[in-house]
């Protein structure tokens, strides 16, 4: 029987994908999901198990009902505005949840485990290109919530042989080609499906937070990479992971995953246009808070170790990917 990997979040955006991934690489993925922010129809490659990360009992029964080989761990709150208001919900619900899982993890002698952290771990670090050794200084309890998850991970592997690998993501865009699962928030926060709103008039306008950033043209820089490439470079971490004395017991390794390459807001905007052969409505507004200027991943680490190669993630196929999502494919919601 095929081998079986737990994976929290995977009714959402990302994890979706990857159990996408997951399926077609011969895994069969378990969603665990509480549907805070995911959706039951995005859970199609797999089965489904709703549930709760703070609910010790039911992960202890799924851990025993299913037997799986190893834990993705994409399950969070990840909205940064909100993150800024409430970091107490940021705490538990990201830092306590993952204790919780970690400890299921360990007593049900599950020992690998693969976590989702983000580039907003490093904060604010004034144009420099980033990588896994840059400092990670986090300008919000979101940021700050998945450091020290990253912490834990280190702590329990030294203390209990956990092993693990972290991906620090940077701007996760796109969506399955085939459109089967793609990218619902909400509210949505992120800047692709907020411009193809605006774009079929679900939204009056795009607001761009900030033009006044020290770049070429005010606005923020980021580094998007397609999700499809996110989710293969998990699957390949995945492997390696459980490939016999490629980690030792205990170890924990960092990935970024971008690209090396940085758009500002008014880049994709352009992109966008040209993708979709539409305009879009655009207002220039204040910035936002906790946005850094600029976030651009300097690693080849992932391609050099995991032999990942980013293949689909240009602007304008992860635009045309979203575009197509957004006109054929949906959720209830
Ligand atoms: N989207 C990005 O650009 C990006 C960038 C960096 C890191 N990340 C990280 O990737 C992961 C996935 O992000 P996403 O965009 O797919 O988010 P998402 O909100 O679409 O998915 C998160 C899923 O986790 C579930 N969930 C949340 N808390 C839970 C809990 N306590 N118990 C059970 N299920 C719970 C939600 O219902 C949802 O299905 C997150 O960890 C996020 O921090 C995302
Ligand atoms: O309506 C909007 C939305 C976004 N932006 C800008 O677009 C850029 C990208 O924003 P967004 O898509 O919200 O992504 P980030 O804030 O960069 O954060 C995302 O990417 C992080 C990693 O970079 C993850 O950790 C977070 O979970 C995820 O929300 C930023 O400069 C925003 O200020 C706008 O100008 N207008």
């Amino acid at each position: 029987m095929a081998d079986k990997v737990l994976v929290t979040g995977g009714a959402g955006y990302i994890g979706s994908h990857a159990c996408k991934a997951l399926a077609a690489a011969g895994y069969v993925p378990v969603t665990y999901d509480n549907l805070c922010t995911g959706w039951r129809e995005a859970v199609k490659f797999g089965p489904f198990e709703q549930g709760d990360l703070m609910d010790r009992a039911r992960l202890d029964e799924i851990f025993a009902i299913h037997r799986p080989v190893a834990v993705m761990h994409f399950a969070a709150l990840s909205q940064v505005g909100e993150a800024m208001r409430e970091p107490g919900k940021y705490w538990r619900g990201n830092v306590c949840a993952s204790l919780n899982l970690i400890e299921a993890t360990m007593a049900a002698g599950v020992r690998d485990f693969v976590f989702s952290s983000t580039c907003a771990t490093y904060g604010d670090q004034d144009g420099v290109v980033l990588d896994e050794s840059s400092p990670q200084a986090p300008l919000n309890s979101y940021g700050a919530s998945k450091r020290a998850i990253e912490d834990m991970l280190r702590d329990f592997g030294d203390a209990h042989g956990l092993r693990s690998v972290i991906f620090r993501y940077f701007n996760v865009a796109g969506a399955d080609p085939e459109a089967q699962v793609g990218e619902f928030h909400q509210p949505e926060t992120h800047l692709i499906p907020l411009i193809l709103d605006a774009i079929d008039g679900k939204r009056d306008a795009l607001t761009i937070h900030g033009t006044d950033y020290p770049t070429a043209d005010g606005t923020c820089i980021r580094d998007y990479v397609h999700v499809m490439d996110l989710v293969d470079a998990h699957v390949l971490g995945l492997n390696w992971l459980r490939t016999a004395g490629e980690l030792p017991e205990g170890g924990t390794e960092v990935f970024c995953l971008g690209t090396g390459n940085g758009f500002s807001v008014r880049e994709v905007l352009d992109h966008s246009r040209h993708v979709t052969n539409r305009p879009v409505p655009v207002v220039e507004g204040p910035r936002r808070g906790g946005d850094a200027v600029k976030l651009v991943s300097g690693s080849e680490k992932a391609g050099r170790v995991l032999g990942w190669e980013p293949r689909r993630s240009t602007l304008p196929s992860m635009i045309s990917d979203a575009w197509r999502w957004h006109q054929t494919g949906h959720y209830a919601g």
